[in-house]
């Protein structure tokens, strides 16, 4: 067989938890890394029992086999980028950290999940300090939520101008390249602006609103196919932009499944056809 004809595919990493709903987590990244023509690999840190309603149990896997999936995709596949997002403790945290400067790994993207939109605690209350002291200062960006932005800047955040203390606040702290503060958890049409701040400039990121419950999942695609698009070739500014068109289709094609909050849907690339 002729392998010279095998398409040049960039490969991405995501180190992140298993949603057994498929709407977030391991689940929706892979789906999205599939959506953006990379081909994805993963190192899963937890396995969640999960649905449209909510969380209802969580199993972390131990950090020494975290560490092995992640040994295993680098030392033999290599990676052009990585996205991290729950990673559920200290102990997983710490060994992240480690194995991202280890390896060098190229463009992480750290999705610092704390809390599903349906309130159960996805993060351990004594792994915030490793989360922004061993691993937001490694990542090229960090894209956290309104509520993750409030803990890591210790802001209340209600407003835009908030959004914009935060992260420049956030990015004094940990040192990280860009912070994107995410506006979903925002009131009405703001929830489809973010703040971009690479430490000089401040950007508000602008998409139209999508008026929809089934938001499900929106975080881990948004830092899946920011991840993706860098492994393109894209910079970082560039990835951002993308990425949110891309959840802003999927949100418009969100799916009614379930009796909670469904997820955005990626088939929408397929659906006009
Ligand atoms: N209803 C919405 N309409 C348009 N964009 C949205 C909506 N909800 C979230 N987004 C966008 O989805 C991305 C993920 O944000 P967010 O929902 O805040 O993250 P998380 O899932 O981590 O809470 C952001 O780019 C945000 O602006
Ligand atoms: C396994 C797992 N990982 C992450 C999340 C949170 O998903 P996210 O897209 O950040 O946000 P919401 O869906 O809660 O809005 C999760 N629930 N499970």
């Amino acid at each position: 067989m002729n392998t010279d004809t095998s398409p040049k595919i960039p490969v991405v990493l995501t180190i992140a938890g298993s949603d057994s709903g498929g709407g977030a987590g391991i689940q929706a990244d892979l789906r999205t890394f599939a959506f953006h023509c990379v081909h994805g690999t993963s190192a899963i840190t937890c396995v969640t029992a999960q649905n449209t309603l909510g969380v209802v149990g969580v199993e972390a896997i131990p950090p020494e086999v975290v560490v092995a999936q992640i040994n295993a995709v680098c030392d033999d596949i290599g990676v052009q980028s990585a996205k991290t997002g729950m990673l559920l403790n200290k102990e997983i945290i710490a060994a992240v950290a480690e194995q991202v400067e280890a390896l060098q790994i190229p463009n992480l993207v750290v999705d610092p999940v704390m809390v599903s939109r349906t309130g159960f605690q996805l993060l351990d209350d004594d792994a915030v300090k490793n989360l922004r002291n061993l691993l937001i200062p490694k990542a090229a960006l960090v894209t956290p939520n309104r509520y993750e932005a409030q803990i890591l800047s210790g802001l209340p955040i209600n407003s835009l101008d908030d959004m914009r203390a935060a992260s420049q606040i956030i990015h004094r702290n940990t040192g990280v390249k860009v912070v994107l503060v995410k506006g979903g958890g925002m009131q009405g049409s703001l929830r489809g602006v973010d703040i971009w701040f690479d430490g000089h400039h401040t950007e508000t990121l602008t998409t139209k609103h999508v008026d929809t419950k089934n938001t499900h999942g929106t975080g881990c695609t948004l830092s899946a196919a920011i991840a993706a698009n860098l492994a393109r070739g894209s910079d970082l500014i560039t990835a951002v932009k993308q990425a949110k068109e891309y959840v802003t289709n999927a949100l418009s094609y969100s799916l009614a499944i379930g009796k909670g909050q469904g997820p955005v849907g990626h088939f929408f690339p397929l659906l006009n056809k």
